[in-house]
This record gives C-alpha cells, sequence and structure tokens, in this order.
C-alpha cells in the first residue's frame, strides 16, 4: 500500500478517536493537515497513554504537546496549561543550564561539569527528543560533558549519581538466563549496543558496574552524531566482577562484589550475551568498549568474522590516529605518501597502542609496495615503550600482541639504546617526528621528554597526547608548545583549549579522540547490510577522515575537525565506509534499498542515503491504538 493511502486510512481511524475524545479543535483541520503529511512525519503509534506517556523519555513532550494531542492520548489536565514550542522549552532549559556556568574556573572538568550533566540527564529521563536536541544544537559545549572527560568522573561516582537505570545488566549470576532476559528489554528493534564490562575505563582502570556510564555517552554520540535512533540504542554493562579492592569493600557498590571472572568462565559469559542479542536482533552491531587489553584482542579476534561487531579501542582508535598522523605529514608541507619515512615513538602498547601501530604499519606497507618486504620494513619506524620501557626482543615474557614491534637488540644498540630504555632517552636518540602517548599515564611527556622533542629532525614534530581524560593526558598543549615550540602539531584526546602564543597567534589544539570515527562506522555498517566489518571498511573510514581537512587547515596545524562538525564527517565517514562494503561485495543493502539498489549509487547519491536515514530530533505526532 502507498504511503498516501496509509495516510487515509490513518486520518480516517484518526477522525473516529478525536470524534470520540475531543472537547476541543477541529478533527477535520487535523485531518487535513494529516493528509499534506510527508515520509517523513508520519505519526508514532504509541500503546500507552496518560501519565505513562509522560513519564516515557521515548515519547514525552513535556509542555510541548498540543492540546489536541492532549486530548487524544488523555493528557489533558496533567500538564500546565500553555502549549510550548520546543524552541521555548529550550530556551527555559538552557537558561537554567548556563546558570552553573558563571562560577566555572578550571575548564570542563571541573565540579561544575558534573551538576551539569546531572541537570542534562534528568532531561534525559523525561524527554529525550528534547535532550538530543539540546546536545545536538551545543555539541561542542556538551561533548565533554556527556562524554570524556566528565563521563570518567561520572563513572567513578556511579554508585552516587544513580537515579534512574538506564540500558541493561547482565552479569555473571544470569548464565543461563540471557537469551530469556534480552526480551525483557522494551524496543523490538536495537541497531546499537555498546557494550563494556568496565575493566579498564578510560585512563581510570577498572570500575566494574559503573562503567555502565561509558555506553552510555558513546550512545549519547551515536544518536548525536549519526542520527542513529535513540530508541534503537541499548547500553550495555556485563558484570563479570571487579578486582577493584575499593569497589570490592564499598557497601554503596552497585555490582557484585566478587573478582572478576578468568579464563573460559569469563568467555562463556561473554558467548551467551553474544549470543542473546544476536538471537534478538540479528541486524544488530556490537561495539566493544573498554575492555582491558587481554580480554579487547582475544574477543575482538572470536567475534569479528561471526558478528557484526568492532571494538572502538582497537579499532576506532586505530583510525583516528592515521588520520592524524596523515594530517601531520601534511602539515610539514608533505605528501601523504611521505608517511613510510616517519619515526615514530609510541608510548603504551595495551589495547590502543597496539591498535595504532598495527594500522600504521599497515598503512605504511600499503605505501610502500603492498608486499612482505615492505610489511617487514615498515615496522622498523616504530619505537615502543611501555611501563618497562623500550621494548626489544630481549623483553622477557613479552606480550604476543607487541612482539612484532619489539626492536632488535643489536641494532638498537647502534642508536645507543637498550631493552628498557626510558622514554627520555628514547626520544633524544630516535629524535622522532612523532611522540605518540597511549599510556593512560597523566604527565608521561615530562619537560625532560618534551625537551628531548626539541631535537626532532622533524620541520613540525606532532605530539599526540590521547589518553583520558583530562587529567590522564600525557601532557597539556601548554606545555608542548611552551617546551617543544610554536611550530608543532598537538592532539590530545580529551578536550583542551588553544594556547595564545601570543602576537594573535593560535596554537591549535586538536582532539584525536575515536568519537569521529565510530559513530561513521556504526551508520556506515548498519546502513550498507553489511555482515561483518572488514579492516578495508575501517580503512576507508580513517582515510575519509584524513581527506576531510583541508591543505590550509593542516598547514595550521588543524588536523581533525571541530567537534561542531560531528555529524557532518560522520555521514561523510558513513558514506565512505558503505561505498567500500558495496566494493569488497560486503553490502547486503538496508531496508527498501537492497543491494542492487545499493550498488547504482553514485558518490552523492550514497552521502544522501545516510542523510537520509539519519535520525533528527522533532517530535513525532503521536497516535493511540491499543495493543
Ligand atoms: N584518544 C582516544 O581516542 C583513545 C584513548 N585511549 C586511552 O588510551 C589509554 C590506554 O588505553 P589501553 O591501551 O586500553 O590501556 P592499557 O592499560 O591496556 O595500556 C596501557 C599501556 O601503557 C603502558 N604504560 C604504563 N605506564 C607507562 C609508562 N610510564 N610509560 C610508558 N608506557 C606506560 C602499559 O605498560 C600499557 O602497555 C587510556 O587512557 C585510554 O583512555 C584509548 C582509546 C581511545
Ligand atoms: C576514547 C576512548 O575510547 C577511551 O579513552 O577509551
Ligand atoms: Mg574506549
Amino acid at each position: 500500500m502507498s504511503n498516501f493511502s496509509n495516510q487515509i486510512r490513518l486520518s480516517s481511524s484518526l477522525l473516529r478517536r478525536l470524534k470520540r475524545k475531543t472537547t476541543t479543535g477541529n478533527p477535520l483541520l487535523l485531518l487535513t493537515r494529516s493528509f499534506t503529511t510527508t515520509e517523513g512525519h508520519r505519526p508514532t503509534i504509541v500503546h500507552k497513554r496518560s501519565l505513562d506517556i509522560l513519564h516515557d523519555p521515548w515519547f514525552n513532550k513535556g509542555t510541548a504537546f498540543s492540546m489536541t494531542e492532549r486530548d487524544r492520548l488523555d493528557l489533558r489536565g496533567l500538564l500546565p496549561p500553555n502549549v510550548m514550542s520546543s524552541e521555548q522549552q529550550i530556551e527555559r532549559f538552557m537558561h537554567d543550564l548556563k546558570r552553573l556556568q558563571v562560577q566555572a574556573r578550571d575548564g570542563p572538568s571541573d565540579t561544575n561539569a558534573l551538576a551539569k550533566w546531572r541537570i542534562l540527564n534528568r532531561l534525559h529521563d523525561r524527554n529525550e527528543t528534547m535532550y538530543y536536541k539540546v546536545l545536538i544544537a551545543n555539541i561542542e559545549e556538551y561533548a565533554p560533558i556527556v562524554y570524556t572527560p566528565t563521563v570518567g568522573l561520572v563513572c567513578q561516582n556511579y554508585s552516587g549519581l544513580f537515579r534512574r537505570p538506564r540500558g541493561m545488566y547482565f552479569s555473571a549470576a544470569d548464565r543461563g538466563e540471557m537469551m530469556s532476559m534480552v526480551y525483557n528489554w522494551p524496543a523490538d528493534q536495537v541497531d546499537m549496543i555498546v557494550v563494556t564490562d568496565g575493566s579498564r575505563i578510560l585512563g581510570l582502570g577498572d570500575l566494574g558496574v559503573q562503567g555502565i556510564g561509558i555506553a552510555i555517552g558513546k550512545l549519547d554520540l551515536y544518536v548525536a552524531a549519526a542520527g542513529i535512533n535513540p530508541h534503537r540504542v541499548l547500553p550495555v554493562m556485563i558484570d563479570v566482577g571487579t578486582n577493584n579492592e575499593k569497589l570490592l569493600k564499598d557497601p554503596l557498590y552497585l555490582g557484585l562484589q566478587d573478582h572478576r571472572l578468568e579464563g573460559n568462565e569469563y568467555l562463556a559469559v561473554i558467548d551467551e550475551f553474544m549470543e542473546a542479542v544476536f538471537t534478538r536482533w540479528p541486524n544488530l552491531i556490537v561495539q566493544f568498549e573498554d575492555f582491558q587489553s587481554k580480554w579487547a584482542f582475544n574477543l575482538l579476534q572470536r567475534y569479528r568474522n561471526t558478528y557484526r561487531m568492532f571494538n572502538d579501542d582497537v579499532q576506532g582508535t586505530a583510525g583516528v590516529a592515521i588520520a592524524g598522523l596523515l594530517g601531520a605529514v601534511r602539515a610539514q608541507g608533505r605528501p601523504m605518501i611521505d608517511f613510510p619515512k616517519q619515526k615514530i615513538v609510541v608510548a603504551g602498547a595495551g589495547s590502543a597502542g597496539i591498535g595504532v601501530l598495527n594500522a600504521a604499519r599497515k598503512t605504511m606497507a600499503r605505501m610502500l609496495g603492498n608486499n612482505e618486504v615492505a610489511f617487514e620494513s615498515a615496522k622498523t619506524q616504530f619505537w615502543v615503550v611501555d611501563a618497562k620501557g623500550l621494548i626489544t626482543e630481549e623483553r622477557e615474557n613479552i606480550d604476543p600482541d607487541a612482539l612484532p614491534f619489539a626492536r632488535n637488540v643489536k641494532e638498537i644498540a647502534r642508536q645507543g639504546l637498550c631493552e628498557g630504555a626510558s622514554l627520555e632517552e628514547v626520544v633524544k636518540q630516535v629524535k622522532p617526528d612523532v611522540l605518540l602517548g597511549l599510556s593512560a599515564v597523566g604527565g608521561l611527556f615530562s619537560k625532560e621528554v618534551l625537551e628531548a622533542l626539541k631535537g626532532s629532525t622533524s620541520t613540525r614534530p606532532a605530539i599526540f597526547a590521547m589518553s583520558n581524560p583530562t587529567t590522564n593526558a600525557e601532557c597539556t598543549p601548554e606545555e608542548a608548545f611552551s617546551i617543544v615550540g610554536e611550530n608543532i602539531i598537538f592532539a590530545s584526546g580529551s578536550p583542551f583549549n588553544d594556547v595564545n602564543l601570543g602576537n594573535g597567534r593560535i596554537g591549535h589544539c586538536n582532539q584525536g579522540n575515536n568519537m569521529y570515527l565510530f559513530p561513521g562506522i556504526g551508520l556506515g555498517t548498519l546502513l550498507s547490510g553489511s555482515r561483518v566489518i572488514s579492516d578495508g571498511m575501517l580503512q576507508a573510514a580513517a582515510e575519509c577522515l584524513a581527506e576531510y581537512m583541508t591543505e590550509e587547515e593542516v598547514v595550521n596545524g588543524i588536523i581533525y575537525p571541530s567537534i561542531s562538525r560531528i555529524r557532518d564527517i560522520t555521514k561523510e565517514v558513513a558514506a565512505a565506509v558503505i561505498k567500500e562494503a558495496i566494493k569488497e561485495d560486503l553490502a547486503e543493502g538496508y531496508r527498501d534499498m537492497d543491494a542492487r539498489e545499493l550498488r547504482k549509487l553514485n558518490k552523492e547519491e550514497i552521502v544522501d542515503f545516510v542523510k537520509n536515514n539519519m535520525w533528527n530530533p522533532e517530535y513525532p505526532t503521536l497516535v493511540y491504538r491499543e495493543d
């Protein structure tokens, strides 16, 4: 049946209902309006009324319910009589929120930030559409509140902040029950799950069940940046215990007070969860977030060829780093193809560091001819330093994931280095083009390390202090610009203000965070209908981000877009992911757009297809129907 005749059918049932319920307003006027309704404004059918609607953030519009809708949904008398526009609602809300900012002193991570999070969270609880409208319109200001750095503070304080539950909790105590309990979630369709086991939340370590905050924050960006419908996202916490002794002793801790499951017992819980969610929602995409490194790689290999899933810390971070590293090459006035000549020191060999190293090595190898020799030679561009210093082949009990990057001892001796050499020593001897931190150690790029970087052979040394949240950044932009020099390229994982270099010049602080990629990877995968997320799709996402920046921007030290452009870059990234899925013959299509139709689209049409499928925070017309 065409949309138009659908509308007629709806309209006549609407008319019957209006005749029964409406005491004011002209039903015919409403009927006429619904005749002109377009596809995008089709009414939303709801199966609840009255207070149940007002208490449901998915459907609630608060004071913006029109009088006819109040009658239709039995809301008359349950709201103050003045009907507000959504603009007026937001004006009132923002007035309240802005009052807090007056005394804010220390930037986004001070205590006012937590108060702002509370206010925003309360809005999310009562009116989801309005919440996302506020977030999207003010993304630059509130991304640091719903995401890093404040989300870290929220996770640390989650037991105290907990009011209404959001998302689902699967615990070790639910073994054998997950296949049925997954049906407790009210939505018949879920597109995106972000799941964590809370074992490594940002750089804050094991926060157990409190890690749910990061899944919620990431999904906020899925809605705000990628336009994933908020009714179809699900934050998940898998509580397999915690090894955080403080939480184990805290009587107010909300999670299981046992040590973490290990080995096969752990795997059995994650396996059961994956099977349950993909059984109920076969078209789902699952993003793994903030799993400690020992499980991050293992689970990625275990599931990536079977399920639509990816690990954001390993794969999303890698793509963002590659885009930034290519930007840094361009900023030196060199073509991207010169990337394989860069000397890169990486501090941190966990899930994020190793993910970046593998992806950077592959990118270099591709540029050098994409063969075994190129792959071997590319690895000599990296020096990896972890908690025990420079990693060489002499390292005892070396982590297998770090092994490919262990330096040859003889070769390193010629550079005046040895196993376990300090970061300062490595930087001094290597004179790298890039110093990249994913160590979770705040201040690791000390004055001495930054002084050593002054000896870099690059015309524009690049510093990536990517650890989160703010206090875990390896250095601040002020430290970097003042010690290494004004010509550097700087990026940090959490937002910092740009640095005033005097004489009207600005030291640009880029935010090098996987938020520029994961929403587009998820959206592109969803709309392509690919059943897996291939390396090629991830590479396409990274290249799209790299190419998004203009020559003028990179020359000025701007290697990532401003957060205010996150919805636009996400649309482009999603389109690039779809294009690659089509190229690799992985695309199976989405809804009416089957694989054959998808293959016919040109680049611009793919971008339009993405744009048309992004959810916008507009109130839909609600129509009640009994179950
Ligand atoms: N900006 C972004 O988009 C992202 C940032 N991250 C950040 O990266 C950090 C690390 O994450 P993971 O790799 O998963 O953690 P992890 O705990 O698995 O790895 C940390 C690594 O740092 C090393 N390390 C510790 N102390 C060190 C020191 N003094 N010198 C050199 N290395 C040292 C450890 O040995 C380990 O190899 C976290 O702070 C996280 O927030 C992670 C993903 C994305
Ligand atoms: C950004 C992110 O995913 C992290 O810090 O873990
Ligand atoms: Mg993460």
